[in-house]
């Protein structure tokens, strides 16, 4: 199981545009209209798969909002930050 991380790490470690809240990272990625932020969601879809680390996505017209946490751990772990980090790098 993950090592929670300390409240200075999560600070130190968020990737840009994450901010934390309680337990959970959560960025809301922003889009021209609704169809590229379904394309994102799915991609997101993928990274989790491969990662077998799931978030919680929200689709709304031009935003796509992302929540993680490592339910297994009761709080915020790497796998959280890595999988931030992976979402951040397929948003152009
Ligand atoms: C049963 C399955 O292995 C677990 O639910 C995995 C899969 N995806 C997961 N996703 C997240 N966000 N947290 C987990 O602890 C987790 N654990």
């Amino acid at each position: 199981m993950s090592d929670l991380l300390t409240d200075d790490e999560i600070e130190a470690q968020l990737p840009e545009g994450w901010e934390r809240k309680g337990e959970e990272i959560v960025r809301v990625f922003e889009f021209d209209s609704y169809l590229p932020g379904v394309g994102f969601a799915s991609a997101v879809g993928g990274l989790a798969e491969d990662a077998w680390h799931h978030p919680e996505i929200t689709i709304t017209w031009g935003e796509v909002e992302v929540r993680l946490t490592t339910h297994d751990a009761g709080g915020i772990t790497e796998k959280d930050i890595d999988l931030a980090e992976r979402c951040n790098g397929i948003y152009d």
